[in-house]
């Protein structure tokens, strides 16, 4: 068992099968949650004229005195100017987003006036700001959001404000997972007396699609080479082809055997991680493979954990460190085996940081606990038994 590879080496290994999937320039609009793949530079300063950020008066600083009765000469609006300039003794009525005309360099707020038809009296004047935002205060031309980015709700506002019509972004890796297995049945079919529902690429597709990558659910293979390779034909054109189930030793479980016979040049099988023991990955062909075991838990635990750093490679991004947090440890914990343990946890938190307690049921068959769950405890391969209080360490998921 000891033999088994480490989760970092097979990480590892793992990784090196991947490199970024090629860009693609997309309209705006549907750019949220996509990878830039270019720099996004400016072309233009925002805001493009210094602008009023207030409704009220533009005057000159030397005007600015309470009682003063100022004559007001036109009127500045957003989208259309006021083509002359503000001399001593004048006021431009403006609104806010407003250019702010040629020589004012303050705008008092309309609170702190009195308009009496043609003229404004200043109530007061206010000390602080001019109530100017200059132009180019937020970008200027030749600022930039760098790649690769994932596009966050501000970055599209951002990339709109720059008139960025079209960004370059990386395509989105498109995976295709494979189900296996006779006793599978898909959700809204009437499962026979030996079925049960067909749920690891269910939870894979979500996952896949929220890391923004595009999964291709494939009809169910059954436990036939025949199946099975005519679910890798199906996958023909994919960036990555994920089976799930069919990895174990047994008689059924005909992944590796189909995929050798197709020519999958193995990187790797087993590690020594529970759930996710028969973890498998390689190359058939071009197209990387990744084998999930079967075990629903430990199809979604190897998803968090192999499958999304791979999708974080094919986008171009940069590797995350698996960010672990430190907690405390609620409930004793026996001495861990020979595999690292991801544990099905909930943290919360309590003063100073986080407390975590793992769920007593851990079988990897478990959704409703995975369910429940909102972190992986990590226990290192022989980690000795753990008391109340102790510090561990964890995922969030
Ligand atoms: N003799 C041994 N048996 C097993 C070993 C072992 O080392 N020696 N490892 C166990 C471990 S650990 C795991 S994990 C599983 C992995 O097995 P497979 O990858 O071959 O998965 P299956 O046998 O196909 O299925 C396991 C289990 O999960 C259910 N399943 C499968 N696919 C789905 C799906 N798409 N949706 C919902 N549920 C699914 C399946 O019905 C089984 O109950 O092997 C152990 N055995
Ligand atoms: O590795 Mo299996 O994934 O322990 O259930």
């Amino acid at each position: 068992m000891s033999g088994l590879l480490s989760v970092e080496e097979a990480r590892a290994r793992l990784l090196a099968l991947f490199s970024p999937v090629g860009t693609e320039s997309v309209p705006l609009a549907a750019a949220g949650g996509r990878v830039l793949a270019e720099d996004a530079v400016a072309t233009r300063p925002q805001p493009p004229f210094d602008a009023s950020a207030m409704d009220g008066y533009a005057i000159r600083e030397e005007d600015h005195r309470a009682g003063n009765r100022l004559a007001v000469i036109g009127a500045s609006a957003a989208g259309a100017r006021f083509e002359g300039a503000v001399r001593p003794g004048t006021a431009v009525r403006i609104f806010t987003g407003a250019p702010v005309p040629d020589g004012a360099d303050r705008v008092v707020i309309q609170e702190n006036t009195t308009r009496v038809e043609d003229s404004v009296t200043l109530d007061e004047a206010a000390p602080g700001g001019t109530n100017i935002r200059p132009a180019g205060g937020d970008f200027m031309p030749g600022d930039r959001i760098a790649a690769p980015r994932r596009l966050a709700p501000a970055d599209l506002a951002l990339l709109a404000a720059m008139n960025i019509a079209r960004p370059v972004l990386r395509r989105r890796p498109v995976v295709a997972l494979i189900a296996t297995g006779d006793e599978l049945a898909m959700p809204g079919e009437t499962p026979g007396p030996d079925q049960i529902l067909c749920s690891n690429n269910f939870g894979l597709k979500a996952m896949l699609e929220a890391a923004g990558a595009e999964a291709r659910m494939l009809p169910i293979a059954r436990d036939t080479p025949e199946s099975l390779t005519a679910a890798f034909d199906l996958a023909a054109g994919a960036d990555l082809v994920v089976t799930l189930g069919g990895a174990s030793v047994g008689e059924h479980d005909l992944v590796r055997a189909t995929a050798l016979g197709r020519g999958l040049d193995l990187s790797f099988y087993k590690i020594a991680m529970r759930p996710g023991k028969p973890l498998m990955a390689g190359r058939l062909g071009t197209t990387p493979m990744i084998g999930l075991p079967g075990n629903p838990v430990s199809a979604m635990v190897c998803g968090l954990l192999f499958v999304l750093p791979a999708v974080r490679r094919m986008l171009g991004l940069p590797e995350e460190a698996a960010l672990r947090f430190p907690a405390r440890l609620e409930a004793a914990l026996e001495p861990n085996g020979p595999r690292a343990h991801y544990m099905m946890s909930r943290a919360e938190p309590e003063p100073g940081g986080w407390r975590i307690e793992a769920f007593g049921r851990q079988d990897s068959s478990l959704l409703s606990v995975l369910s429940r769950a909102n972190a992986l405890l990590v226990r290192p391969p022989h980690d000795p038994a753990r008391a109340s209080g102790d510090r561990v360490e964890f995922l969030w998921i």
